[in-house]
């Protein structure tokens, strides 16, 4: 036979081993913790029944969002949101004469739990050429809360637009202010709060609360405990996903593919991270650890016969065939079929609905992706932005991750929303097209040095002959522009859950994160290794 040259992606070997991972002693997962944990969420509640005030309402609210706890509490939160709801549409006397900080926070709450608002409540606060007053430059507290809210917006919402250029500038101008509102504009300016994963804002939010003049004991106490309770809950499923995953040994048989089990189950924590969702994790875990192999097959190590093959057979879903497959191949497509049809037999089992079609479109989906772009690598075809954006947002396995993930929190299934969900609405397109360009930005340097499909960045460069800054600057754009499509979703009727598409944001916002320093799951960079080690492994 011909000598085959294969690439490499030269990942280095996990920072965290099987070993490490069974060593972990789960230290919250005791009975006490539970029980103080019940008697301060008791006490919180008792709080938010004597807080009257509004405002105070509504700083009570995002202060435990921001903290991580609101989830304990939603009843109650849709409660005094739906009160406050009522008085905000009667757009009373009281309304006009609220300040930036209280307005902008109130529309923020209120969108953000589904009430219809409109960017017209900000007019007041514009001069007579439509611009916003130059007054609000020195209202740090209401350019903040403006900023945070204006990434909330839909598309063609031309006053929010503009507030979130107004308050970038004048919160970037910002000179003589304090060290916390510093540190709170530091970090906004960074990753807008709509765009961040709630449990890094969680930790993150714990740190500089404590060090508030108006922090409360309780709720501090209650975050920090319910924080590391969950933890704990992680590292019990970490533990669990890892013995799979060991158990397919698929990172020793495929070693030229990222081995990277930890960050694969640290996506699903940012993309539903509250206790009870952990059949999901560890789904989307295994989900990401095939997607990451089956990937580096295709980018990295098959050359493109065995590629052409190994997609005929996906395509069939012939496991009689895998005989044609190289060893390689063969064991990886039979850890795909077992996973598949060890999910659907829990699925059948469970909600008597057979996925195994549904499960196979999305793998096929994506397989003919991948075989579409080593098709193009190999052949040294350069696609138009266009082209290849049609290709790359199925190929960023989006819709596979949220395929897997619809089955496992919607209960009971109906046909309708799986027929609705196969035609990849708008929900994944773009949830799928915020992880592909995010993506794109942080790993196709390496991805181009290895040898891969042009990615964005150089569809954009060869296509209008920009430089690499100006192609960067341009995908964040797009960027900015997709989340605005997607905040529109929330307005469209659709037979998702809230919690689905919560998932589906959630994907998007992780993806930002885990790509926010570049390559963040095959490169491991330091920020986050950091971040891992905060929101797995350290306690707060
Ligand atoms: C889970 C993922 C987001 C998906 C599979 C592994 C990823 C981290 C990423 O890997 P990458 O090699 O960058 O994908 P692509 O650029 O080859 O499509 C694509
Ligand atoms: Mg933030
Ligand atoms: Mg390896
Ligand atoms: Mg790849
Ligand atoms: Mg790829
Ligand atoms: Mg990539």
């Amino acid at each position: 036979s011909q000598i085959v040259i294969r690439r490499s992606g030269n990942y280095k070997p996990p920072v965290w081993d099987f070993e490490y991972i069974q060593s972990l002693d789960i230290e919250y997962a005791g009975e006490r913790y539970a029980t103080r944990s019940s008697e301060l969420k008791m006490q919180v509640k008792m709080m938010l029944n004597k807080t009257v005030e509004p405002l105070d309402q509504l700083e009570l609210i995002d202060n435990l969002q921001r903290l991580g706890i609101s989830y304990h509490f939603e009843n109650e939160i849709k409660q005094i949101l739906s009160v406050i709801n009522k008085k905000y549409s009667k757009n009373d006397q009281q309304s006009k004469i609220k300040d930036l900080y209280a307005t902008a926070l109130e529309f923020r709450l209120l969108r953000q739990h589904g009430f219809k608002v409109s960017e017209e409540i900000f007019d007041r606060f514009k001069n007579e050429k439509g611009e916003f007053k130059s007054r609000l430059c020195d209202d740090i507290e209401g350019l903040l809360q403006l900023y945070e809210t204006s990434f909330l917006s839909m598309e063609g919402e031309s006053t929010l637009e503009m507030a979130t250029e107004f308050t970038m500038k004048h919160l970037n101008d910002q000179t003589s202010i304090d060290q916390f509102h510093s540190r709170l504009v530091h970090h906004g300016l960074e990753l807008p709060l709509h765009c961040t994963i709630p449990r890094a804002e969680a930790r993150w939010f714990i740190n500089i609360y404590k060090d508030r003049p108006d922090m409360n004991q309780i709720l501090l106490e209650l975050a920090k405990l319910d924080f590391n309770i969950v933890q704990a809950k992680y590292q019990q499923e970490l533990k669990h996903v890892s013995r799979w995953w060991k158990g397919t040994c698929l990172a020793e048989k495929l070693s030229f593919a990222r081995d990277r089990l930890v960050e694969c189950f640290f996506w699903t924590t940012g993309v539903i991270f509250e206790p009870q969702y952990e059949f999901c994790r560890k789904i989307l875990t295994k989900v990401n650890a095939l997607v990451t192999t089956i990937d580096d097959i295709y980018d990295v190590y098959g050359t493109l016969e065995e590629l052409e093959v190994f997609t005929r057979i996906i395509e069939r879903w012939d496991v009689n065939s895998i005989h044609q497959l190289p060893d390689y191949m063969q064991i990886c497509y039979l850890a795909l079929n077992n996973f598949v049809n060890e999910m659907a037999y829990d699925i059948l089992k469970e909600k008597g609905f057979i996925i195994i079609p549904y499960l196979r479109k999305a793998w096929t989906d994506l397989c003919k992706a991948y075989l579409q772009e080593a098709r193009w690598y190999f052949n040294g075809y350069k696609p138009t932005m266009e082209e290849y954006m049609n290709i790359a947002w199925i190929s960023i396995s989006t819709h596979v991750i949220l395929s897997h993930a619809f089955f496992t929190v919607t209960s009971p299934i109906e046909k309708e929303a799986v027929q609705y969900l196969l035609d990849y609405p708008n929900l994944i397109r773009w949830s799928a097209t915020i992880l592909r360009l995010s993506d794109d930005l942080a790993t196709s340097g390496d991805e181009m040095k290895r040898g891969d499909v042009p990615k964005t960045i150089q569809c954009y460069m060869n296509e209008t002959g920009a430089s690499e800054d100006e192609a960067r600057e341009h995908i964040r754009s797009l960027i900015r522009e997709t989340w605005k499509k997607m905040n529109q979703v929330q307005e469209t009727i659709c037979p998702f859950s809230k919690t689905f598409i919560e998932i589906a944001m959630n994907l998007a916002r992780m993806a930002q994160y885990m790509y926010q320093y570049g390559d963040g799951h095959g490169i491991q960079n330091h920020e986050t290794k950091d971040r891992i080690l905060a929101l797995l492994f350290e306690p707060v």
